[in-house]
């Protein structure tokens, strides 16, 4: 690892810090996935162990319940972990114990029987996946090991429990364009990066067909030498219940500079119910962005107007992201843009700069607003007005989806962005 080192923490056991100074956009490390699992709705439209969509997936003969792009795919998944499970795995997943589970256990229960089936076959003289997911810190709760689709006289009850322990500490969702369609066990990134809610990085998956899908932690922003590198561990939107997950689920009180904002503040008060007073509330939020620009790093440094605290409470922003979503599509656009530009500035304010979410939203702005150029009967000087304000969004998102850099399915943002200014500038 050339990009970081790990150093003691105060409270983390360990920090990755920056060996040296890293350009946004730059690959911090590159991660192998040690196991993985799909959404149960991803089954058949991804390749289980490259995760590639691909239309011709080919099933499984034994067990019909995996789907694989190539032999080559398959090969690699049936010697890794499924040519323990496969037979196993119908009578499995129709038992009882297996059905009664809630659904993120039942994707735990998935993925430690991979683990399980993968680290018996593991060549215990070199047995670096073992020792990898032994070096990781246990969750903080003790939950029951769920039953698992095999078992082998090689590896005893504790060893699976010790592993299971691990899961809710160290385990990542897999995403292609901020889009979640599966879990998977990247030891690495787990060992290195600690979280913050204003994060510097953040992680991307690379999938190509006929290898696993590899984790990449590339800098959000400008890194010094010695600057610690975090990730996110959830969505920081999640504002008032963020630190009780943190809590329960990994230990730890997050007191990153957000975080200290919000204790500061104290209670968020809720939002207005009146719509009239809501709309006041977004111009007001509108006026104080564009007067005094704001970001998720400078919440700290400057005195809030305590009038607007109430577009921090979680509803307001869950109300927000809906009508925004509703009308972005089919319109009203006008309504669209108008929830959308708050959203931004919401976003502005939670995120730290060139998070994903903000590029992915500038790129939906820009969308809306091409929407409404196309559907409304619009007079040349509006029709231009809408088209400058289009370009602005679609700039910004590039600038931002750039840093990030292309990830997951091969269609996506990147190629929207192309093809909405090739259509911006045909006359
Ligand atoms: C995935 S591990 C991160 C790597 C960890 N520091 C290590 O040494 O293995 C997650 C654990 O790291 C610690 N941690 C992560 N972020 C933290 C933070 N912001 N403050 C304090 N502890 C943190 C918590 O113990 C958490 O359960």
């Amino acid at each position: 690892m050339i990009n970081v080192r790990l150093e003691p923490h105060t409270s983390g056991r360990s920090q990755a810090v920056a060996a040296k100074r890293l350009a946004a956009g730059s690959l911090i490390v590159s991660c192998d996935a040690l196991t993985t699992v799909l959404l149960p709705q991803e089954k058949g439209q991804r390749c289980d162990a490259c995760h590639t969509k691909s239309p011709g997936l080919q099933k499984c003969s034994g067990c019909a319940a995996y789907f694989y792009c190539s032999t080559k795919c398959q090969n690699i998944q049936w010697q890794a972990h499924h040519k323990r499970i496969c037979k196993r795995f119908n009578k499995y997943t129709s038992s009882l114990g297996f059905q009664a589970l809630a659904p993120h256990e039942k994707l735990d229960a998935l993925l430690l029987s991979h683990l399980v089936a993968q680290l018996d076959g593991a060549d215990s003289a070199v047995n670096d996946p073992l020792n990898s997911i032994l070096s990781l810190l246990p969750g903080p709760s003790n939950l029951p090991t769920p039953q698992i689709a095999y078992s082998s006289p090689r590896i005893t009850v504790s060893e699976v429990k010790d592993w299971y322990a691990k899961f809710g500490n160290n385990n990542f969702v897999i995403h292609s364009h901020l889009t979640t369609f599966g879990h998977g066990i990247f030891p690495l990134a787990s060992r290195l990066f600690n979280h913050s809610c204003l994060p510097n990085a953040a992680a991307k998956y690379i999938l190509s067909p006929s290898s696993l899908p590899k984790m990449e932690v590339v800098a959000l922003r400008d890194i010094s030498p010695e600057e610690e590198i975090c990730l996110t561990y959830l969505d920081p939107a999640l504002l008032q219940t963020r630190q009780q997950i943190f809590q329960l689920t990994y230990g730890f009180e997050c007191r990153c500079t957000s975080c200290l904002f919000f204790e500061k503040v104290g209670p968020i008060p809720g939002p207005p119910t009146d719509p009239g007073q809501r709309d006041g509330l977004s111009v007001q939020l509108l006026q104080f962005m564009k007067d005094t620009p704001h970001d998720g790093m400078s919440l700290g440094s400057a005195t809030f107007p305590s009038n607007l605290l109430p577009i921090f409470h979680e509803s307001y922003i869950t109300d927000v992201a809906e009508i925004f979503r509703n009308a972005s599509h089919d319109g009203p656009y006008a309504v669209a843009l108008s929830s959308g530009k708050t959203l931004l500035a919401l976003y502005r304010l939670i995120y730290p700069p060139n998070y994903p979410q903000i590029g992915m939203h500038l790129l939906e702005l820009a969308k809306t607003s091409w929407n409404r150029i196309v559907s409304e009967n619009m007079d040349a000087s509006a029709e231009r007005v809408m088209k400058a304000e289009c370009r602005m969004y679609l700039n910004e998102a590039k600038g931002i989806l750039q840093i990030l850099g292309p990830e997951g399915n091969e269609d996506g943002p990147l190629v929207e962005i192309k093809v909405l200014e090739s259509v911006l500038e045909e006359p």
